[in-house]
């Protein structure tokens, strides 16, 4: 078994991100002064959850537990409401804290569930998914969705933690993988060239069913470089003043397809159709070359992530993208690139470049499709 490896994220309160395998010894260090400890999980986790439990129990501290929908369904405010009771109850007080066990959907419940308790108690994350691992446990942005859109209500609070136990990802549903692998292309295309080159040599053990011996030091690269990208950026700019934008490539319209699919998408998937939009928009305004714009197809075709989208919701996707976080008053602001690892802004492009960008990736209703 490998040692793990500890990825320092700077800032105010620095933490580490430890990246190994059987990692549970390393939790109730996180957790020291803590007296309570809730554990918000998804029902896929219970198992794991109680065994989060027993350890911590050992190591004296008194233990809740709350169990929380899968995916998406548990970033609604009834849900974060639910969690407050259980605090509430089990009267949690300012030196306690939360662990988020479970993938990016139950962190980000989990990190803004404690944001806001008492106005902030410590969270440590325990991702399980892929794409919680090298992107969303790492970096504090917690958050719920709204009838209006994704993430429209949240906190930048950073954990004390976080465990990527990369065990968990030997039950995880492939498609959960290939999912998580679009964000691992994100940090490839803003920062880390040589994770398109892994990912292009390896795509098709990447997206196999099973995760075979050979593929699993090449996904643990993956996650570590991942991870010291997320780091680099979130340790200079944790409250997106400028810098972090650019972890939002291929988000500005990823999330408008998730909103228009009611969640149904992926997040992943939907980001991955974004990355080959913001592309094709870069190109349209002469700023990105056209074999960038097809490698963007080419390596996340080759993991079988969608890179078209329905033809026929222009209206309702442009409503959406006007309530990205990045929107200024009228002004649509979008991450694109200048090349590959030269991300930069587009800001205000015009009607007909979007336009056009959309007719690039649209497709039929059919033929267009999430994973
Ligand atoms: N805060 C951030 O910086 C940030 C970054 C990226 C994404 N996100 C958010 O993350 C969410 C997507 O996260 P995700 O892709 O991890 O999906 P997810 O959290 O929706 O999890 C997908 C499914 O996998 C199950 N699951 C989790 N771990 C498992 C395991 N080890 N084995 C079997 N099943 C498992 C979950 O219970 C769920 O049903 C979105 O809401 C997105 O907005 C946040
Ligand atoms: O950490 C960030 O900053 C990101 O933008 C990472 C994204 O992958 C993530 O999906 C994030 O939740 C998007 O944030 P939002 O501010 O656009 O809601
Ligand atoms: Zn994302």
């Amino acid at each position: 078994m490998n040692e793990p490896v500890r990825i320092e994220v700077g800032g105010d309160r620095p933490y580490e991100v430890v990246v190994g395998e059987h990692l549970l010894g390393e939790l109730a260090g996180m957790l020291t002064g803590a007296q309570r400890v809730l554990i918000v999980h998804p029902g896929a986790l219970t198992a794991s959850a109680e065994q989060v439990r027993a350890d911590l129990e050992e190591h004296g501290f008194e233990v809740a537990t709350a169990e929380v929908p899968e995916a998406e369904e548990a970033k609604t405010a009834q849900v974060a409401a639910f969690c407050w009771g259980v605090l509430g109850q089990a009267g949690f007080t300012r030196s306690d804290a939360v662990v988020g066990l479970g993938g990016g959907a139950t962190t980000d419940l989990a990190g803004f569930v404690a944001a806001t308790w008492l106005r902030g108690v410590r969270v440590v994350h325990v991702p399980t998914t892929l794409l919680a691992m090298v992107d969303a446990a790492v970096g504090g942005k917690t958050g719920i969705n709204t009838a209006e859109g994704k993430n429209l209500v949240g906190a930048f609070h950073p954990p004390g933690g976080v465990l990527c136990d990369l065990v968990a990802l030997e039950s995880l549903p492939v498609h959960d993988r290939v999912a998580g692998l679009a964000e691992v292309v994100k940090a490839g295309f803003i920062a880390d060239p040589e994770i398109l080159t892994l990912v292009e040599a390896h795509a098709d053990a990447l997206r196999a069913p099973e995760l075979t011996a050979d593929v699993r030091p090449v996904l643990r690269e993956l996650v570590e470089r991942a991870v010291r990208v997320k780091a680099d950026v979130v340790s200079r700019d944790l409250r997106e003043s400028g810098l972090r934008e650019v972890l939002n490539y291929g988000h500005t319209f990823g999330h408008a397809i998730e909103q228009v699919e009611r969640f149904r998408w992926r997040h992943g998937a939907a980001v991955a159709v974004g990355m080959v939009f913001a592309a094709e928009l870069a190109r349209l305004a002469g700023r990105l070359d056209e074999a960038t714009v097809a490698r963007h197809r080419s390596v996340l075709a080759a993991l079988g992530l969608p890179t078209t989208y329905a033809a026929d919701q222009w209206d309702r996707l442009l409503t959406a993208m006007r309530r990205d976080k990045k929107t200024r008053g009228d002004l649509l602001r979008f991450v694109v690139l200048d090349g590959v690892a030269r991300p930069s802004r587009l800001e205000g492009p015009d009607p007909t470049l979007l336009a056009a960008a959309y007719a690039e990736i649209a497709a039929d209703r059919g033929s267009a499709r999430a994973l």
